[in-house]
């Protein structure tokens, strides 16, 4: 399949970018040819010819943290802090949760993620099998893992069995678009010799891992408390960084945390809306930028964000630790994109130069409308991206050459079913907990 595919500009990367009408060609899966200026050659040649003259043409936005079917408990326990969130309010409403709303609430994900210009997604999550169907369906790309609690013998076996199995089963399907990840969920739920087990496995089975760290003041505390360091050396010891390892949050680490991540090659996913909700702080990622560690940017689950936008994650990030340094040069536009792109890439694990728009990396490509007020006058395009620009610009999204939405509408999924299938499942668990 040869697609050609002309558009009014193009940002390739936060370093590159062609400031007028361009090209691209699409062979397969990957994008064979960019470059400025219409294509030159007999546009027989495609099976596809999609013109877009007033969009701007830039990398997927890659999400590098989730909880996608919390999509189902958006709106529940907003205005509370995380401990009281996760234990009285989320975790009893997951307790009820079956594999089919995992299913359709993973979709109302991806529904929500597509329109809004994210091509790949994070998750850590239960029932998983449902989860990667739906991620299959929808054409993403993700990055998945099961969810592994081992505060009980039970649920600690159970989760080492679910990972296995769901590893066997779905990394690398859907043509590659899946990765499976191992998801510890945390510290302060995985006792040390349970995130050991964990390390282990993640080397028998060649998988990296993802994991909440040091995403509270009072998580630093207890881990003080109790094993006499904090989130991120307790981790280290546990034998956790001896893998690749994809930290969420980061909020609360010093500069000894730091230098371990970055000589570790922790990478770390920044959640900015979540831990704001949250009242979680706000992670010290122009100290971590600096440091030299790899920095994505993830929404974090519907139920502390409460959506799952992109745009909003890259403009929080661009203007939120300027306001905290008062230093309006902390986190420029081009670095918040790359943390949305080729950063995001390299923290979830992709190959290196996913994430960027170049010939023989994937075509994972967004189309902005340039018409829309946010792109008028046409300045700096990667600065009304980052400051102006919102998921309501988005027309078109492509994932490994398929186009998922096609001048705002969604080709992959059948959207009336989902709205129809998430309501009906909502009142049967959301009632009494
Ligand atoms: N609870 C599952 C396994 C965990 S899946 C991932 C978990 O992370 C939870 N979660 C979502 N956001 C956050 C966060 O910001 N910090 C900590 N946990 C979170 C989410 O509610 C979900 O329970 C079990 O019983 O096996
Ligand atoms: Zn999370």
């Amino acid at each position: 399949m040869r697609t050609l595919l002309t558009v009014g500009a193009v940002i390739q990367s936060s370093e590159s970018w062609i400031d007028g009408p361009a090209h691209i060609v699409i062979e397969d899966d990957r994008i064979a040819a960019l470059a400025a200026g219409p294509y030159a050659g007999p546009q027989s040649e495609f099976d596809l010819v999609i013109r877009r003259p007033h969009a701007l043409a830039l990398p997927g936005l890659i999400n590098a943290h989730g909880h996608a079917a919390m999509t189902l408990l958006r709106g529940v326990g907003d205005d509370v802090p995380l401990f009281t969130w996760l234990h009285e309010r989320i975790f009893p409403l997951e307790a009820k949760l079956t594999g089919e709303a995992v299913y359709w609430g993973t979709l109302l994900a991806c529904w929500e993620m597509i329109r809004s210009g994210t091509t790949c997604f994070t998750d850590m999550y239960m029932m998983m099998d449902h989860a990667a169907q739906a991620a299959a369906e929808s054409g993403l790309r993700a990055v998945l893992s099961w969810g592994m609690v081992g505060l009980d013998e039970a649920s600690a076996e159970a989760g080492i069995r679910n990972t296995r199995r769901f590893a066997a089963a779905w990394h690398k399907a859907a043509d590659g678009r899946i990765t499976v990840t191992l998801g510890p969920h945390a510290p302060y739920t995985c006792p040390p010799a349970y995130l050991t087990r964990v390390a282990e496995l993640s080397a028998e089975l060649g998988l990296p891992i993802q994991i909440h760290l040091a995403e509270t003041r009072q998580e630093v505390a207890d881990s003080l408390a109790r094993y006499g360091a904090s989130p991120i050396v307790h981790a280290d010891r546990c034998g956790l960084f001896a893998h690749p390892v994809l930290a969420a949050h980061c909020v609360h680490v010093d500069d000894d945390d730091i230098a371990i991540l970055q000589h570790r090659g922790v990478r770390v996913a920044h959640n900015p809306q979540s831990n704001l909700k949250l009242a979680s702080g706000v992670a010290p990622v122009a100290r971590m930028r600096a440091a030299g560690v790899t920095v994505g940017l993830g929404t974090d689950g519907a139920a502390s964000n409460n959506n799952l936008d992109m745009f909003e994650e890259m403009r929080l990030a661009a203007t939120l630790h300027k306001g905290v340094h008062e230093d309006a040069a902390a986190i420029p536009a081009r670095e918040a994109f790359a943390m949305a792109t080729e950063l995001g890439a390299r923290a979830v694990f992709l190959p290196e130069g996913h994430g960027t728009l170049a010939p023989g990396q994937p075509a994972d490509i967004v189309l902005l409308d340039m018409t829309s007020p946010h792109f008028i006058p046409p300045r700096d395009l990667l600065s009304h991206v980052v400051y102006a620009a919102g998921a309501d610009d988005v027309t078109d999204v492509f994932v490994a050459g398929r186009m998922l939405m096609a001048k705002g509408e969604v080709l992959t999924l059948d959207t009336e079913r989902i709205r129809y299938e998430v309501r009906r499942l909502v009142s049967l668990f959301s009632g009494s907990s």
